[in-house]
C-alpha cells in the first residue's frame, strides 16, 4: 500500500475563509426570509425550528464544498498481482443540485480506470462522486471534474465516466418534462484515443446484471 503525498497548491477545496462564509444564525434568517417570501409565517409552530433543520441538511447536501476530492484517492493498493485491466465500478448513486435553480437532480455514476501503479479502493471513487455532487452543479461540470480527480491524482492510462440524471429542475418546473434522462460522458488517455475501449466501457456499463 503506499500513500501519494500532494502540494499543498493541488489541493481543491474552496477557501471558504476566502469566500466569507456566513454564519448559522445568518444562514437560518435567510430560511426565515425565503419562507415569507413563498407566503408562510417562520413563527408558526410547524415552521419554528425548520431554519435549523434546514441549514443542518444544507449542511449535509452541499458538504462535498468541504471535502478534498483529491485526497480520497491518496491511498493506493499495489499489492493486485499486476492487475492493470480495467476496473469499472457502475450504477453509483448520486443527488446534486442544480447550480441554475437549486433544484435536485440524481442518477447514477459509472467509473473505469486503467490502473498503472497499483488500485485504489473501490468505495473511493463513489466518495469522489458525493465530493462533486453535494454541491452546485451542472451535470457536465461534474462529469469532468470526477475525470480530472482520477486522472491527476491516479494517472491512469485511460479514465472514463459516464453519468446519467434526472433533473427535477425539468420535471417539477419550468419545461415540466418529468422522466427526461440526460448523459455526459468524460473519456480521458485510452478511452479518448481507443474508440473500442469506449465500446467495451459502454457495454460493461450497459449489461444486465445477472
Ligand atoms: N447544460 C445543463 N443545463 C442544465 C443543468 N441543470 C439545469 N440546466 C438547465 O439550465 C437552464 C437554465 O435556463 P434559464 O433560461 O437561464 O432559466 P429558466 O428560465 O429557469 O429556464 P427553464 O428551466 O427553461 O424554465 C435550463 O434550460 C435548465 O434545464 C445541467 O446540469 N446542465
Ligand atoms: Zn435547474
Amino acid at each position: 500500500m503506499c500513500i501519494r503525498h500532494r502540494p499543498e497548491s493541488a489541493q481543491r477545496v474552496p477557501n471558504e475563509v476566502a469566500l466569507g462564509r456566513p454564519s448559522r444564525q445568518e444562514a437560518e434568517a435567510a430560511v426565515r426570509t425565503l419562507l415569507r417570501w413563498a407566503g408562510d409565517d417562520p413563527t408558526r409552530e410547524g415552521l419554528i425550528d425548520t431554519p435549523a433543520r434546514v441549514v443542518k441538511a444544507y449542511e449535509q447536501i452541499f458538504g462535498g464544498y468541504r471535502m478534498d476530492a483529491d485526497a480520497l484517492l491518496e491511498r493506493v493498493f499495489e499489492d493486485v498481482e499486476g492487475y492493470s485491466d480495467a476496473v469499472l465500478v457502475r450504477d453509483i448513486p448520486f443527488y446534486s443540485h442544480c447550480e441554475h435553480h437549486m433544484v435536485p437532480f440524481m442518477g447514477l455514476a459509472h467509473i473505469a480506470y486503467y490502473p498503472t501503479k497499483g488500485v485504489v479502493g473501490l468505495s473511493k471513487l463513489a466518495r469522489v462522486v458525493d465530493a462533486f455532487a453535494r454541491r452546485l452543479q451542472t451535470q457536465e461540470t461534474m462529469t469532468a471534474q470526477i475525470a480530472d480527480t482520477i486522472e491527476s491524482i491516479l494517472q491512469p492510462r485511460g479514465c472514463a465516466v459516464m453519468v446519467e440524471a434526472e433533473h427535477l429542475c425539468m420535471a417539477m418546473r419550468g419545461v415540466q418534462k418529468a422522466g427526461v434522462s440526460t448523459i455526459t460522458t468524460q473519456f480521458r488517455g485510452v478511452y479518448k484515443s481507443d474508440p473500442n475501449e469506449q465500446v467495451r466501457f459502454l457495454t460493461f456499463v450497459r449489461n444486465p446484471k445477472g
